[in-house]
């Protein structure tokens, strides 16, 4: 009767209790993931150059689902296994003390080869989910980069590479597989034969007289099923140990503190830095800076670099490639901080301001133009909310009229709701640059940062962008820092200067610059020369 009655409450309780569990579990999650998330995305630009993309999605999804999976599968039975354990335990011990001595001495042994075994899989569960971040990285890389690994035939190569990770994860499965079935086995045997001392020994107690049959059977059914849950609670605990090594590195991102905190710092006014405000504003003041990237730090990129550049005026920097140009915009945006030095905008330290609200400061349009797999409006709106008010359609049209992309986005069949593909890739290079374009108009933002904006657009638009940049920045009165490999584009800027390995060599304007006879002579003379660069000499800014 006792045993009927512990049954069905156990039965009642499991499905309640499994049924809460899973609604908890799947909440925890959600939340997780979420949190997780955003962990990754307020990391600084530094992190990012340290960890590829595809091993962070891993961090989302296998860890994650690793770290979850006791809690999803077997938590839900705990309250119940435990409640039949102890249970049991106490209802063994009533019916034979001796018996239940006997039997909890061999559960030692069966214990201690779960627990070693558990270890070891652990063990073998972070080398998978390294194997699992690998293959992740590898497909991701190739899907950002598909059109280069299809023109160079690398598929077959990739693939190789791909499903050799992938066998590396399967042989840590098919290793662990063999260790459960060893354990089990072994632990299967253990059990047997405590079973049979059990009956042995209880046999005994039976004929000395002192257990009759009816406690003998009653205390097999117990022990049994207490030693279910004893089973049960232990595959548990094997399956948490397991699930550590995916939490390791779920919460690894979350120790992850960024060196540049998105909550530190003062509001900026905007009324005092906005865009045709009277309080102008825009100077930027970058002092005795060094600087190199945290991934490469024997490569000093910049050292005890100096530059002034005044509000509302256009500088340029040209210079070598690799001499230090485009990492000044990185800096100017405040992906890196410099190692020594500082960065003031109109006086105040970069640290003294919230970072996310010093780069709403900055339109910037670079070499490289990252559209999203979003419509033309969304693309150019991108960042700001329409239904808050922070743009009209008509803003967005008005915008890319001036940056010269309203004649090819209304030639598409769904005009500005066109989606444009992952990175833009359904339309062209210079489409794209102009769209980026059209997102600078759109903000009008204070401070204007264009890396090699214009290299991608032919020489129609490539003059008509110019000059409706150069309105902008009159219009404006925007500061603008300007990366050029093309001399002829800077010619107008207010003060051209030459960098090379991290330093100031040359400042001025273009005709002191030229009349100096220095390292731009030389660079505008050689430029000169170059046929195609002089058909482009009339373009300026
Ligand atoms: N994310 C990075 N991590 C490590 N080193 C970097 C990184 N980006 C650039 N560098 C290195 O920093 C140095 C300066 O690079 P930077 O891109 O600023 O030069 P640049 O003058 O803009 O060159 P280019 O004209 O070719 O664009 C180079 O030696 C480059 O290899």
């Amino acid at each position: 009767m006792i045993y009927l009655f512990v049954m069905l409450l156990q039965g009642a309780i499991s499905t309640l209790y499994s049924a809460i569990f899973t609604l908890i579990s799947r909440r925890l999650k959600f939340t997780i993931r979420n949190i997780l998330f955003e962990k990754i995305l307020i990391q600084d630009v530094a992190y990012y150059d340290g960890t590829e993309s595809g091993r962070l999605l891993s961090r989302l999804t296998n860890d994650l689902d690793l770290m979850m999976s006791p809690i999803q599968s077997s938590l839900s039975s705990l309250l119940s296994n435990l409640l039949i354990l102890v249970g049991g335990l106490i209802m063994c011990f009533l019916k034979s003390y001796k018996l239940s001595m006997l039997a909890f001495v061999c559960i030692g042994p069966i214990s201690y080869c779960w627990e070693q075994y558990a270890i070891w899989s652990k063990g073998l569960a972070r080398e998978m989910l390294s194997y699992w971040a690998e293959g992740n990285s590898i497909a991701s890389q190739a899907l950002m980069h598909i059109r280069t690994v299809k023109a160079f035939g690398c598929e077959e190569s990739v693939m190789e590479k791909y499903s050799s990770t992938n066998q590396m994860a399967l042989n840590c499965g098919i290793r662990d597989a063999w260790g459960n079935g060893i354990t089990s086995a072994l632990t299967g045997y253990l059990d047997l034969g405590t079973g049979v001392l059990i009956l042995y020994f209880g046999g005994l107690l039976v004929y000395r007289g002192e257990m009759s049959v009816g406690d003998l059977v009653t205390y097999q059914l117990f022990w049994n099923m207490m030693n279910n849950s004893y089973q049960n609670l232990q595959g548990l605990i094997t399956s948490f140990t397991r699930s550590a090594a995916g939490a390791e590195k779920v919460f690894s991102l979350f120790d992850s503190i960024p060196d540049i905190d998105p909550s530190k710092g003062n509001d900026i006014d905007p009324t005092t830095l906005s865009m045709g405000s009277d309080g102008g504003g825009g100077q930027i003041e970058i002092q005795n800076i060094s600087f190199y990237y945290q991934m490469r730090p024997d490569n000093i990129v910049l050292e005890d670099f100096s530059l002034t550049i005044p509000a509302g005026k256009t500088i340029a920097l040209v210079g070598r490639s690799g001499g230090g140009k485009s990492t000044i915009i990185q800096l100017l945006l405040r992906f890196y901080d410099p190692k020594q030095g500082c960065i003031l905008l109109d006086g105040k330290p970069y640290p003294s301001m919230k970072v996310h609200q010093l780069r709403r400061l900055f339109g910037v349009v670079t070499q490289e133009t990252e559209l999203f797999a979003l419509t033309v409006e969304e693309n150019i709106a991108y960042g700001l909310n329409k239904d808050n008010g922070e743009y009209k359609f008509e803003d967005v049209v008005e915008a890319a009229k001036n940056a010269y992309a309203h004649e090819f986005i209304c030639e598409m069949k769904d005009g500005y709701q066109t989606r444009i593909g992952e990175r833009g890739n359904r339309i062209s290079g210079g489409q794209r640059q102009r769209i980026a374009i059209a997102r600078v108009f759109l903000r009008k933002p204070k401070i204007i940062l264009l890396d090699e904006a214009t290299s991608a657009l032919d020489e129609n638009s490539q003059e008509a962008v110019h000059n409706a940049l150069s309105n902008l920045i009159k219009e404006s009165n925007a500061t603008v820092v300007m990366v050029a490999h093309r001399l002829s584009t800077v010619k107008n800027a207010d003060s051209i200067c030459v960098i090379d390995k991290g330093q100031v060599l040359e400042q001025g304007t273009h005709d002191e610059l030229v009349n100096k006879n220095g390292i731009y002579a030389s660079m505008v003379s050689k430029n000169a020369q170059k046929k195609g660069d002089m058909g482009r000499a009339g373009t300026t800014i």
